[in-house]
């Protein structure tokens, strides 16, 4: 589904080249969720920028559903994200002036596979169905990142990349918004992608790799144990 492989990335910087990713390979089945971690400044969100074809690397291969997508041109890459990517941050990026139930069918409009049952069935499952014609500023932080989700995977994507998705939220909240999403993405079926600073986040996902000084390790398994 995702590939990586032998991946570089480095950004200019007024101190000189800053090499933040140096021979990253990596895999990512459909249907397999990966946690990433690692300090402040490891490059997590740069790898996942890579992974949205939101970036290019310096060197070697992101391949996103077989595409390379280095070979493909911006619009090639938008157009490829907005078919088989969802993307969910931490700050939620909601439209102020659209319901909820716009919000939702967004991207998947956009995307022209919008599937009205498919939306109502999100806005159930995230407990939105009563607010479906609120607007964001009348949700709180955690409807907010339920409905960020629903707009994530309305699209049915093949891929969910995650950037802290939890982060702004306090850790009660923060757990009902993760039971909800991995829920979700095991009903969608599609590979999720997950960067976050907190361990308890990471544990239910299927693997665990950190970055660190550009390289990843520390590999856990589904039974917690490290290879
Ligand atoms: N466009 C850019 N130009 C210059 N430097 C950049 C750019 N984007 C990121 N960096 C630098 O690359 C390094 C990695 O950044 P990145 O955002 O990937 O880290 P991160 O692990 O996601 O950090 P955090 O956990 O704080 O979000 C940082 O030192 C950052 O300052």
């Amino acid at each position: 589904m995702l590939e990586l492989h032998q991946v570089s990335k480095s950004f200019t910087t007024p101190q000189g080249p800053l090499r933040v990713l140096e021979g990253v390979s990596l895999a990512l089945a459909a249907g397999e969720s990966l946690a990433l971690m690692g300090e402040s400044g490891s490059g997590k969100s740069t790898l996942l920028h890579l992974a949205a074809g939101l970036d290019v690397p310096d060197t070697g291969e992101v391949r996103l559903a077989t595409r390379v997508l280095s070979s493909l041109s911006e619009p090639e890459r938008a157009g490829l994200r907005r078919e088989a990517v969802g993307l969910v941050f931490q700050q939620f990026h909601l439209v102020p002036s659209l319901s909820v139930a716009d919000n939702l069918s967004l991207q998947a409009r956009l995307a022209g596979r919008h599937d009205p049952a498919w939306c109502d069935e999100l806005l159930a499952r995230l407990g939105l169905g009563d607010m479906a014609q609120r607007y964001p500023e009348q949700l709180s932080g955690g409807q907010q990142q339920r409905l960020a989700i629903g707009r994530a995977l309305a699209v049915r994507p093949a891929l969910l990349l995650a950037d802290e998705p939890t982060g702004n939220l306090d850790e009660t909240t923060a757990d009902e918004v993760l039971t909800l999403l991995l829920g979700l993405v095991q009903a969608s079926g599609c590979a999720l992608l997950m960067v976050t600073h907190s361990p308890r986040v990471a544990a239910p996902l299927d693997r665990c790799l950190t970055l660190a000084h550009g390289q990843l390790g520390a590999i856990r398994n589904a039974h917690g144990a490290s290879r």
